[in-house]
């Protein structure tokens, strides 16, 4: 790599920028195009961030803090009023500390979507973290549909230095699951994460098979700790809580992997998710490579989307190593 790789705050930043030209430039147009808060500043603010793909409900819960908080504090003029915002959106986008529990202890991890939104690559990158932090990890390629997609995997599993089950296009992905599953129980593995495929001959095919996955797992594995992560494309919108309620009809979602959100105009999907599907988003992808891959950090992204200087706003509330990392190579 010939330039020093920038820190996940600054990746992530620059990520944004389409989606911070899209919100936050409207927003301070409100900010400062109103002289006094009344209806029609509101309405105009609600606008904004419903086009900015913040959802419905989230911009209503959003503007109805900010409303409750402007009549507590008797705020008079608009631009008072934008940190207040930036600190309802943060509210909204909390996640949990529990939420991380799996990474702790024996986990079943399986990782679902439809076909190209990162599957693949965010089993590879959660992989090399989990290892990284000193867990026993295995993988599964489930994947078994579409041809290049073991061996994807193969090389993921490589760089991240973890062993892997399955990969062989045409297996049955319920038989590898099972193997897998086994697998980890006699290695002492601590994670096992599942790949899975996007796309088999129809939709209700991939519905059934994730499913008897599901089944196999509960069955083989019953003590260890579930998760259902799926992974969302954060430049396809409204679209991807399509896709997660399809998928929260077959698997219970515990939680969301938000790829792509470098160089999205979409990157508002992030507060509506949360908010609409009452699914944490835990992680974030903010590239293609094995560090491009973090938890998500409420505080931090939306910092990142109103371009808030972390140092102005002093200490944050960051997992140790996101914060080590991103003080050491910015
Ligand atoms: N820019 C960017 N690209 C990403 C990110 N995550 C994944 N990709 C790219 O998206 C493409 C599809 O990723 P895959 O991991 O193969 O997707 P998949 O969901 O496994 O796809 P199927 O195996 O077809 O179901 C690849 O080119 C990845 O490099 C991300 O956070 N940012």
């Amino acid at each position: 790599m010939s330039e020093e790789k920038k820190g996940f705050f600054a990746r992530l930043k620059e990520g944004l920028t389409k989606t911070r030209d899209n919100i936050v430039r409207g927003i301070d147009s409100v900010f400062s195009g109103f002289s006094a808060i009344d209806d029609d500043f509101y309405e105009e603010l609600e606008e904004i961030l419903i086009m900015g793909d913040i959802g419905v409900n989230a911009t209503t819960a959003i503007v109805e803090r900010l409303k409750q908080q402007v009549k507590e504090k008797h705020i008079k003029e608009p631009s008072e009023c934008k940190q207040l915002l930036i600190e309802s959106i943060k509210e909204q986008m909390q996640v949990d500390e529990t939420a991380y529990d799996f990474e702790k202890e024996q986990s079943v991890i399986m990782v679902i979507g439809v076909n190209g939104v990162g599957k693949t690559t965010s089993v590879g990158k959660l992989a090399g973290k989990l290892k990284d932090e000193g867990r026993k990890v295995l993988i599964a390629a489930a994947d078994t549909f579409r041809a290049a997609a073991g061996d994807q995997l193969a090389e993921w599993a490589s760089r991240a230095d973890v062993p892997m089950i399955g990969g062989k296009e045409g297996a049955d992905p319920a038989s590898v699951v099972f193997d897998a599953v086994n697998a980890a129980k006699a290695r002492g593995v601590d994670v096992l994460l599942i790949d899975t495929a996007g796309r088999l001959h129809n939709k209700k095919n991939l519905m059934e098979e994730l499913r008897k996955m599901n089944r196999i797992i509960d069955k083989e594995f019953p003590n260890a700790h579930r998760e259902n992560l799926i992974v969302l494309d954060g430049t396809t919108g409204q679209n991807a809580l399509v896709q997660a309620r399809e998928f929260g009809e077959v698997a219970d979602l515990t939680g969301i992997i938000l790829t792509k959100m470098d160089g999205t105009a979409k990157g508002g999907i992030a507060v509506a998710i949360q908010s609409e599907l009452k699914v944490p988003v835990k992680y974030i992808g903010v590239g293609e490579t094995i560090e491009d891959l973090q938890k998500f950090n409420s505080e931090e992204f939306v910092n990142a989307l109103f371009d808030v200087n972390m140092e102005d706003i002093g200490e944050l509330h960051l997992p140790e190593n996101e914060q080590q990392t991103d003080t050491q190579e910015e």
